[in-house]
C-alpha cells in the first residue's frame, strides 16, 4: 500500500443540531461511501467516519455519534458526552447551521464549543437561499457570539464551495504525516470491509448504549455462484448487552443485518446472504491473546 507525501494531516468534527446537513456535507467533502478506513484507526480515541486525502494534505473525519442520534429529550445529556469525548482534542470544528435560520438547538451547541479555537462556521444549503446578500446581516449576528475561525457557506448537494471549506480547514491541520493509507477503502480485503460495515450499523444504531462497544467477526464467507453467503459474529463484553443489540422482537439486530446485508451487496455488486450471531466474550478488550485472535495487534 503507498503511503502518500502528506504534510498535514488532523482530526476534524463535523458538529450541529439535527437535520442542518452534516452528513450530506460530509459524505460530499468526503466522497462516496468511505467510511471504513484502515485499522490503524483503533489507535486513536477517535471513531473515525471517513478520510480524504488532498495531494499532501490528510482530512481525517470523526464521528460525533451524539450529534447523529434523535433521542430528544436526552439531547443535553448526550451534547455534553459529545463535547467531552467526541470533539476532544479534533483539530478542526466544522460548526454547521443552516444558513439563514438559527435556533435555540444551535446556540445550545455552540455554547459548548466556547474554549475551542479553529471553529469554522459553515452555512449549509445556501442553494435554498434566494439572495446570498440577504445572509450578511445573519453573519454578523453569529460572528458577534463567536470568535469563528472562519464563515464559508456551502452547498452540499450542489457542491459548492467544498473546496473553499476544504482550504480552510487544512490551513488548520497540524503539519505531519498522513496517518492513514491512501485508498484505503479499494485496498481493504473484502471481508474486513464486511465486517467494519456491520460494526458501522451497530454503532449507528446503538453505539450510544454500548460503553464498551463491540467487535465483528466474519466466521464464514463463502461465495456461492449467484451469491455470498457471510456469516458474522458481534462479540461483546457484557450479557447485558447482547439485549441492547437485539433490541425489543430483534428489531435492532434486524435492522443492522438488513443494512449492513444492502451495503456489502453494494460493495460485491452481487446478492448477498448474511447471518449475524451474538456472543458474549467477557473481558476481550483486556486480554492480549483474544485481541489477537480478533485480529487487533
Ligand atoms: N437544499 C439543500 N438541502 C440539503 C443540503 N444538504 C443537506 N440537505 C438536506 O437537509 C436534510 C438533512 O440533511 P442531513 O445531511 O441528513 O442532516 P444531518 O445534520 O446529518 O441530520 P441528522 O442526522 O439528523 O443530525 C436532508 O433532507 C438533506 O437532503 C444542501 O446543500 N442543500
Amino acid at each position: 500500500m503507498t503511503q502518500p507525501e502528506v504534510t498535514r494531516c488532523g482530526f476534524i468534527a463535523v458538529v450541529g443540531r439535527p437535520n442542518v446537513g452534516k452528513s450530506t456535507l460530509t459524505n460530499a467533502l468526503i466522497g462516496a461511501k468511505i467510511s471504513i478506513v484502515s485499522r490503524k484507526a483503533q489507535t486513536t480515541r477517535h471513531r473515525i467516519h471517513g478520510v480524504l486525502t488532498r495531494g499532501a494534505e490528510q482530512f481525517v473525519f470523526v464521528d460525533t455519534p451524539g450529534f447523529q442520534t434523535r433521542h430528544g429529550g436526552a439531547m443535553n445529556k448526550m451534547m455534553n458526552r459529545v463535547v467531552t469525548q467526541a470533539l476532544a482534542d479534533v483539530d478542526v470544528i466544522l460548526f454547521v447551521v443552516e444558513a439563514g435560520k438559527w435556533t435555540p438547538g444551535d446556540q445550545q451547541l455552540l455554547d459548548m464549543l466556547r474554549d475551542r479555537t479553529n471553529v469554522i462556521l459553515v452555512l449549509s444549503k445556501i442553494d435554498s437561499i434566494k439572495s446570498r446578500e440577504s445572509l450578511f446581516p445573519f453573519v454578523a449576528d453569529l460572528a458577534g457570539r463567536f470568535p469563528f475561525a472562519a464563515v464559508v457557506p456551502v452547498s452540499a448537494v450542489k457542491r459548492e464551495q467544498l473546496d473553499v471549506l476544504l482550504d480552510e480547514v487544512a490551513s488548520r491541520l497540524p503539519e505531519g504525516e498522513a496517518m492513514f493509507e491512501e485508498d484505503a477503502l479499494t485496498d481493504r480485503p473484502v471481508r474486513f470491509l464486511a465486517a467494519e460495515l456491520i460494526r458501522e450499523k451497530i454503532f449507528r444504531l446503538v453505539g450510544d448504549e454500548l460503553p464498551y462497544g463491540c467487535t465483528v467477526v466474519i466466521e464464514q464467507w463463502e461465495e456461492a455462484p449467484a451469491r455470498v453467503l457471510v456469516s458474522a459474529c458481534v462479540i461483546v463484553e457484557r450479557e447485558s448487552h447482547r439485549p441492547i443489540l437485539l433490541g425489543a422482537k430483534g428489531m435492532h439486530m434486524k435492522r443492522i443485518a438488513t443494512e449492513a446485508r444492502q451495503e456489502i451487496a453494494q460493495l460485491l455488486d452481487m446478492p448477498v446472504h448474511l447471518e449475524i450471531y451474538i456472543k458474549v466474550r467477557k473481558g476481550w478488550a483486556d486480554r492480549e491473546a483474544s485481541l489477537r485472535d480478533l485480529g487487533y495487534e
